[in-house]
């Protein structure tokens, strides 16, 4: 049988993936893709299932899964992936580009998608852009960059190097709030025997969890264990904690709070947030509006919190670009501006969800460093969720959710 080709192309945050994939799906081959010639690839990527969401939603149908039933809109990341990655190979496509296919992936999910695709790799060649090292397929037959627009040879320094810049990086200290306030309980959170259930399918089983002020917890559990849901009924977004013996920062839930009461003490960051964002706002701008809990600055800043915000950009190493539109900052810059908005008023609770999704193992250490800078210097309590055990993260807590039939129950590790 022929050998098919498998490439992992290394990207880092100032690749240009999106010119790189067009170019090989138009059939415009860079040196050394040209046995893909007259060949036929498709795309696994997350702006695809985005793309397949939108038009299920708008047309009220299931395009993706095989057995008609599920809608992406109500999968978890793991599920959308699974769903995306049969219905493509069922197309036998000659080729799939797959744009870090395991980002948001919990390490079951991930051995199985590697495996899925391990079976396919005498029939379909693959082109896996990669920002992560421990990513790459075992059956990749060709290692290369792409740097900025062009394929280069592959160097392993470049990244090992990541490591050693993240850890000296942030030298200044985590600038105070304009105005400091004390939270006047010491517990923030308590959920006390949570239960959800979606169409009759048990989620999350007696869920017990007690947040305090200044607590550092990283959440984790495989894909569809209900780490989403749980944190939508700490944001107070979920209706299913109506009823249930569920305190948000003093109050019990449905006891005449607003959503609004409850989101001013959290600050929230999540890629997706950004992920479709396409204003016109500086990097300064964008730090700012976390004052105002918007996503852009629509008012005048004042002096106090321009003053704010250069130390903060200061401390990120980024002053010299307050002025750069947010959008043409590289994905790590952007990442680091978005976890600055979401401290930058020192919520009592900061969460942050998946923050590390799609960002190169240099980024990724720069993100992780300043998170414990914020959890080392600040009152704020933070709940970082991910599935992979970031390399440099120290949270004080884990707090895991384990699917059984009955629904996840929870455990502190
Ligand atoms: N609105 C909904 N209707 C029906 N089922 C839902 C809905 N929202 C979530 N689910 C289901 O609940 C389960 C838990 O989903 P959730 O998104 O909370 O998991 P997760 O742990 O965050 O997953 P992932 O890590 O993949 O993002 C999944 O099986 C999902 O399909």
């Amino acid at each position: 049988m022929e050998q098919k080709k498998h490439w992992a192309v290394f990207t880092d945050n100032c690749s240009k993936k999106s010119h790189f994939i067009h170019r090989i799906l138009s059939g415009n081959l860079p040196v050394g893709f040209e046995v893909l010639a007259d060949q036929k690839g498709l795309l696994f990527s997350k702006t695809v299932i985005d793309r397949y969401m939108d038009e299920e939603d708008r047309h009220d149908t299931i395009l993706i899964d095989h057995t008609g039933k599920q809608s992406l809109q109500t999968m978890s990341s793991g599920e959308q992936k699974k769903a995306l990655l049969q219905y493509l190979i069922n197309k036998t496509p000659d080729f799939l580009i797959l744009d870090n296919p395991f980002d948001n992936l919990d390490t079951d999910s991930l051995i199985a998608l590697k495996d899925g695709l391990a079976q396919q790799q005498h029939k379909i060649s693959t082109i896996q852009l990669v920002s992560r090292r421990s990513d790459a397929f075992s059956f990749t037959t060709s290692t290369v960059r792409l740097k900025d627009r062009t394929i280069i040879p592959y160097n392993e320094k470049d990244t090992a190097e990541g490591q050693v810049l993240a850890d000296s990086f942030f030298s200044a200290k985590i600038p105070p709030p304009l105005h400091s306030k004390d939270f006047p309980t010491e517990t923030l959170i308590d959920c006390r025997n949570i239960s959800v259930t979606y169409s009759n399918k048990p989620i999350l089983n007696a869920i017990n969890w007690t947040i305090k002020k200044g607590e550092f917890w990283q959440l984790i559990g495989k894909n569809g264990s209900g780490k989403s849901t749980l944190l939508s009924m700490i944001t107070g977004d979920n209706h299913k904690g109506y009823g249930q013996a569920l305190y948000l920062f003093g109050r019990k839930k449905g006891s005449g709070e607003s959503v609004w009461e409850i989101k001013e003490n959290i600050g929230y960051y999540t890629p997706a947030m950004t992920d479709k964002f396409s204003g016109l706002h500086a990097a300064r701008n964008m730090l700012i509006s976390g004052l105002n809990d918007s996503i852009g600055l629509y008012l005048h800043p004042t002096e106090n919190q321009l003053n704010l915000a250069k130390q903060w950009l200061q401390l990120l190493g980024m002053w010299e670009l307050r002025n750069v539109n947010f959008c043409e900052l590289t994905l790590g810059q952007q990442r680091l501006i978005m976890a600055a908005r979401a401290m930058i008023k020192h919520p009592p609770l900061l969460i942050l969800d998946e923050p590390t999704a799609g960002l190169d193992d240099r980024s990724a250490a720069l993100f992780v460093s300043l998170v414990n800078k914020i959890a080392q210097e600040s009152q704020t309590a933070i709940i970082f969720v991910s599935h992979r055990k970031e390399p440099g993260l120290l949270p004080h807590h884990f707090y895991q959710l384990s699917m059984t039939p009955q629904g996840s129950i929870g455990e502190i590790l």
